[in-house]
């Protein structure tokens, strides 16, 4: 039977989120999802379930501040697709965070969910909030109401939760603490990334940025680029940026620049990273760093580097940017750096992408392992969780890594193809009806 066009099956709807704004994270994935389409052969007529979230949840999250007013937050939870397990995925606060942009995030866990084999569909939440503008206990309160209010769809079997951009281990805490609460029974399992003491899982705040390192490590194995010595640029200095970094610096690499919303550091010597991520803590930035020198945010582009590490929002690297990069791979910490175009310019650049739905799957692997822990209550050593971790990842980047060398297509295109073939799989394999 030959596939339903998606493009006109999909205006045909009249859903608006099936024509997003361009360069939107949403019509990035949309974008990545035609490309893989010749490579799916039969199974491409199950490509539609891709293009739209199977669930989305919007909800109002109203809270006390501390003068006594009350304010309305809007939160989401999205569960983009089931067909081979619960929904798995972060939670992001963000003052930019929208239910489209949630939907890319979903969108994307489903990919590298299945990329990595794990036994999870893709699922994501966010509240749009600046959390640096709350109090502790303001960000306590919105985080329990956030909770109960997704209560309804979330849960050990159905779907877990895990931190993702300005969100924690304590925020997991209270997430975890407050389904209980409403369930009335201890359930470690609903979320990851918690305190290691509540079931949390040893490893797993450093394992995004230990999966970059990872793949890096492998790709450049691959492309004969030495680490030791090699120059490394990272925008973004939060848990997945400052994790990788200090695995490169570990493994003989400079890190040339860091960028952050205080900042843009540099020094071509390399930044000493005790001392960096000393300084970031203290000041809650990068901005203040004596031991490099202040550049131009905009010059962190041009950065004279053999890797670049994109670990902060979407959309970072636009065309206009890939043209000017001189590093000879990205490895993607964040989730959706790339647009469609720069995808392409890189390409003809002959720059190396190691995409995020490999790169930073590290996070998600981790967090599978801790919720397998908490179901046997049965706890691994932080030795076995990154030995485990690092058999995955080159196990996956092979897989991928062969898939684009038989079809000459990117490692982005590859790693949608192998997730998707397994994603459309199970779809097919347990029919329509329920
Ligand atoms: N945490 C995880 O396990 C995983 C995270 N990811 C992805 O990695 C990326 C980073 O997440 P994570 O490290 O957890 O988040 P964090 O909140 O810990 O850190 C985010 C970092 O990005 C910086 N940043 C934000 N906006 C900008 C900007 N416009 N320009 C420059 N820097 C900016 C922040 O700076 P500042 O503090 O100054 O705002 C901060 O240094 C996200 O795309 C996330 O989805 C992917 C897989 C798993
Ligand atoms: O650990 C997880 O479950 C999800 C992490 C995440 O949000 C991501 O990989 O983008």
């Amino acid at each position: 039977m030959n596939a339903p066009s998606p493009t006109v099956s999909a205006h045909a709807s009249g859903l608006s989120y099936v024509s997003p704004a361009p360069d939107s994270p949403w019509s990035t994935y949309l974008s990545q999802i035609d490309r893989v389409l010749p490579y799916l052969g039969s199974l491409a007529r199950w490509a539609e379930t891709l293009r739209r979230p199977k669930r989305s949840l919007i909800v109002d999250v109203p809270i006390e501040m501390d003068d006594g007013t009350v304010r309305h937050f809007e939160g989401y939870r999205v569960q983009h697709n089931l067909s081979r397990g619960p929904g798995k995925g972060g939670v992001r606060y963000h003052p930019d965070v929208t239910l489209e942009e949630v939907m890319a995030l979903s969108a994307w866990m489903t990919i590298k969910n299945a990329a990595v084999n794990l036994p999870f569909g893709g699922a994501k939440g966010g509240i749009r909030v600046d959390p640096k503008k709350l109090s502790l206990k303001e960000l306590e309160k919105l985080t329990r109401r956030y909770t109960s209010e997704i209560g309804i769809v979330i849960g050990p079997q159905q779907d877990i939760p895990a931190p993702d951009m300005n969100t924690n281990a304590q925020i997991m805490a209270w997430m975890m603490d407050t389904y209980s609460a409403n369930a009335g029974a201890t359930v470690t399992g609903v979320v990851t990334g918690k305190p290691v003491h509540l079931g949390g899982s040893l490893g797993r705040v450093k394992a995004t940025g230990r999966g970059v390192f990872v793949t890096g490590r492998e790709a450049a194995r691959r492309i004969g680029l030495e680490l030791n010595g090699a120059r490394v640029a990272i925008q973004g200095f939060g848990n997945v940026g400052s994790a990788a970094a200090e695995l490169f610096a570990g493994a003989g690499a400079k890190i040339v620049a860091v960028q952050d919303h205080t900042g843009t550091m540099a020094n071509p010597n390399g930044l000493e990273m005790g001392a960096l991520i000393g300084s970031a803590r203290l000041h809650g930035g990068v901005g203040e760093f004596r031991g490099g020198e202040r550049i131009d945010d905009e010059a962190f582009w041009e950065t004279d580097c053999d890797i670049l590490v994109p670990a902060a929002l979407e959309g970072q690297v636009t065309a206009k940017r890939a043209r000017r990069l001189k590093a000879k791979m990205l490895l993607e910490g964040a989730n959706g750096p790339t647009l469609p175009e720069a995808d392409d310019v890189l390409a003809e650049r002959g720059v190396l992408v190691v995409p995020d739905v490999i790169c930073n799957a590290g996070g998600v692997t981790v967090s599978y392992f801790e919720w397998v822990q908490d179901f046997s209550s049965f706890f691994w050593t932080e030795d076995e969780i990154n030995l485990r971790l690092d058999k995955i990842m080159v196990d996956a980047l092979k897989k991928i890594w062969d898939t684009a060398d038989r079809h000459r297509v990117t490692l982005r295109t590859a790693t949608f193809a192998v997730a998707c073939e397994r994603i459309l799989t199970a779809r097919q394999e347990r029919g329509l009806y329920p």
